[in-house]
């Protein structure tokens, strides 16, 4: 049976980054879980690679439909943008292995959804300076920088991803993204040594 290797870690701790560069490697063999957003694509994104973009209304019809694992909504200076897993069929642990992106409130959802042992967790750490020095410099690079929304995504991370939250999900080891190849480089033993 296949695995899911699910990243979380708080925003800008380079999730996005090591979902790229783990799946473009041929020799871990994963297959990508593209979540789904309402929020407005960002420059640099593509649909279908960061994301699947899609409207409010089309979530609802899903909601409907019964077809959503997990959902979270997040109340952004701009409205609600929700994030989501749909079952629409992308995976099949009889044939392959998986890598998705979530909160630690997804991976419950989906931990109750496939199952423990099904789901291994990659969460990724980095110093709160650093990691804010980052994010303001990726939000630099945006067209409409939307600052006000990066704090207050700061803020949440802190109460999402508290101690008690991430001993609660039963994640104990964490891999510290400092210098990317290094960070990489752990996360590849740790995927072989589970598969
Ligand atoms: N080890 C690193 N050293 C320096 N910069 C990095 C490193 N890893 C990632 N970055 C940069 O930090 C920024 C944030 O990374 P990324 O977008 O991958 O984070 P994320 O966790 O997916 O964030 P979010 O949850 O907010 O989408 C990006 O501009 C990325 O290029």
């Amino acid at each position: 049976m296949g695995k899911i290797f699910y990243i979380m870690g708080k925003s800008s701790s380079g999730k996005d980054t090591i979902y790229e560069r783990l799946l473009e490697d041929e020799a871990v063999g994963l297959r990508p879980i593209v979540l789904y957003t309402t929020r407005p694509i960002r420059r640099g994104e593509q649909e279908g690679r960061e994301y699947h973009f899609v409207t409010p209304g089309r979530l609802e019809e899903w909601k409907r439909e019964g077809k959503i694992i997990e959902l979270r909504d997040y109340r952004t200076v701009h409205g609600i943008w929700s994030y989501f897993t749909a079952d629409d069929g992308q995976i099949d642990l009889n044939s392959s292995s998986y890598l998705g992106i979530g909160t630690l409130e997804s991976y419950n959802r989906m931990r109750e959804y496939f199952g423990e042992g099904t789901m291994c967790p990659i969460y990724i750490e980095v110093e709160d300076g650093e990691r804010l020095k980052r994010a303001i410099k990726r939000e630099e690079k945006q067209e409409e920088p939307r600052y006000e929304e990066l704090c207050r995504r700061f803020l949440a991370d802190a109460a999402d991803f508290s101690e008690e939250n991430i001993r609660r999900a039963g994640i104990g080891k964490r891999f510290r993204n400092e210098v990317l190849e290094s960070c990489l480089e752990e996360i590849r033993e740790y995927l072989y040594e589970l598969r």
